[in-house]
């Protein structure tokens, strides 16, 4: 008897990418298996962004293939099973909501047809937010919270949605020690329960013993996947092209991916 095997959540094959007419993907491919914690790590402008965007739908792609839990991306419709943490800069830049607003856009992705809230989606909202431990600031504007706070709120709109596959842009980005904590205490309990992590970073601090699986990203092109102890820890600081801070940035020493790639 053959056991029915899963699709995996995120399967992305020989993807390129340009912008502006310039190339900033090149042939990539990128799998999270399910229950799979993968980290995308790479240098700024090396393409991180552009790949989880373009894995999302958000960004077209000039050839390649995406899948998402078996079903090619133009034809995926189950959305609430993808929660997409966006770089929170661009997600909460100027927006007047509050946290308990935010997260019930998370549930609109769940509904077939447009209607008020029901019981189901207030319950699943107040859960998302107490299990990001943000009970408190549920009817905070988001604009005033903490970067952390900002981010956990951000996977609460993900986790009210029901998502079985997170995709998170650099959650730790400009967000403290204690936050950072906080971050890989509910993912370590999300990935218990079988969700899905693609995590975009540049430093994994206190998340890196969750980690299955780091896969490196160099102008575009996938240069290592493969054990995380592999890579080795932040080593040199440079600016980050989004904040203007300097950012310590991982070494991404590893094992060549197929002996060598298109530069
Ligand atoms: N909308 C755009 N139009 C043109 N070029 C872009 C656009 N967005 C990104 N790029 C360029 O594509 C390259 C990859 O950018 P991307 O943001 O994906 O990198 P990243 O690895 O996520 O960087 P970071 O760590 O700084 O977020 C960079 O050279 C960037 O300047």
């Amino acid at each position: 008897m053959t056991l029915p095997t899963t699709p995996s959540p995120l399967a992305v094959r020989g993807l390129t990418v340009a912008l502006d007419g310039r190339p900033v993907l090149r042939q990539v491919d990128l799998d999270v298996s399910a229950g799979e914690f993968v980290t995308l790590l790479g240098a700024n402008g090396s393409g991180k962004s552009t790949l989880v965007r373009a894995a999302v739908g958000l960004v077209p792609f000039s050839s390649g293939t995406v899948e998402l839990f078996g079903t090619p991306l133009g034809r995926f419709r189950d959305r609430q099973r993808l929660g997409y943490v966006p770089q929170r800069s661009r997600a909460v830049a100027g927006v007047p909501a509050t946290m308990h607003e935010v997260v019930m856009s998370g549930r609109l992705a769940r509904r077939r047809f447009v209607g008020w809230r029901s019981k189901d989606d207030l319950a699943a909202v107040e859960a998302a937010i107490a299990r990001v431990g943000l009970s408190d600031r549920t009817r905070s504007a988001v604009s005033e919270m903490s970067g952390g706070q900002q981010q956990r709120a951000l996977i609460a709109r993900a986790l009210a949605a029901g998502a079985e596959l997170l995709i998170m842009d650099e959650p730790t980005a400009g967000v403290d020690h204690d936050n950072q904590e906080s971050l890989a205490e509910l993912l370590a309990g999300l990935v218990a329960e079988g969700t899905s992590i693609l995590l975009v970073a540049h430093e994994l601090g206190p998340l890196r013993p969750l980690i299955h699986r780091a896969v490196v990203l160099e102008n575009g092109t996938v240069t290592y996947d493969g054990p995380v102890d592999a890579v080795r820890d932040p080593e040199h600081v440079h600016v980050h092209v989004h904040s203007g801070r300097p950012e310590k940035a991982d070494g991404f020493k590893g094992n060549p991916v197929g002996g060598g790639q298109d530069a």
